[in-house]
């Protein structure tokens, strides 16, 4: 494996507030307050009902009722992005970030970053097996996390390829690794490898590319 170097070279910091061409985001304070992390399991039980509920008619219209309040109590504080806790709460399942998958890294360290969950109702595919479209989820986001934790902390992914070896059950605790397999210049491969147990559900293999300073 090739540490990166020169990663800050091209690296803009506005006093803070940008890298390269992103916007600097910190982790969010105690994870969002003692209510959040409830109120994302809940809305994570909710998206899991959502997509396999088959009640009467009616109580679909008492749950929109619910619904639609619950998200008229929230829309005066939309916030501008970096500023919910969303996707900053590092000590919540997938950074409190419902887009996310709600699973909890176990391993980071220059080169290597482990994570492990599972795949709840909400990631159905068919036939009792995760859909295709979540795999792709999972490695991209801990593919930043280790090109992160590789010194390139902005980059992009510039192309991501899955190979799928096996089903990849629901509600079964899976584990994930990903590794950096070389580095050059703003270029970081990244490699990785979804697991049940000792059976390889799906490995992955990406480009990750240091943005330059002007690039969004
Ligand atoms: C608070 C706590 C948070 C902490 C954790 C946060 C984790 C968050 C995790 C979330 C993470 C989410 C991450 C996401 O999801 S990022 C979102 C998904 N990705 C994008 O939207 C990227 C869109 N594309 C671009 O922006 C540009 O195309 C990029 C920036 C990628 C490159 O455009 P740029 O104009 O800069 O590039 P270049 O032309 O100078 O090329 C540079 C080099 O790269 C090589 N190259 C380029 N493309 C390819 C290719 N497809 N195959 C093979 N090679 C390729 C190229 O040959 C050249 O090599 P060389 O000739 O120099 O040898």
């Amino acid at each position: 494996m090739t540490r990166a170097t020169g990663a800050d070279d091209a690296v803009r910091d506005d006093g803070g507030k940008r890298r390269g061409g992103f916007p600097m985001f910190s982790a969010a304070s105690e994870d969002g307050g003692p209510h959040f992390g409830r109120f994302v399991s809940a809305m994570r039980d909710l998206q899991d009902l959502a997509v396999s509920a088959a009640p009467d008619p009616e109580v679909f219209g008492a749950a929109a009722d619910k619904a639609e309040e619950l998200a008229a109590m929230l829309r005066p504080y939309a916030a501008e992005e970096g500023r919910s806790p969303a996707n900053r709460s590092i000590g919540l399942p997938g950074r409190g970030s419902l887009l996310m998958l709600p699973w909890m890294l176990t391993g980071l360290e220059p080169g290597r970053v482990t994570a492990a969950g599972v795949f709840r109702r909400y990631h159905l595919g068919g036939n009792g097996a995760a859909h295709g479209g979540v795999l792709p989820l999972l490695f991209d986001d801990i593919f930043g996390m280790v090109t992160h934790a590789q010194g390139q902390p902005v980059s992009r992914t510039a192309y991501l390829t899955v190979n799928y070896r096996n089903v990849t059950p629901l509600e079964k605790e899976l584990t994930v690794e990903a590794t950096v397999d070389s580095a050059d210049g703003r270029k970081t491969y990244v490699s990785g490898r979804l697991w049940d147990g000792g059976t390889l559900l799906a490995d992955a293999d990406a480009l990750m590319v240091r943005l330059q300073p002007w690039q969004p």
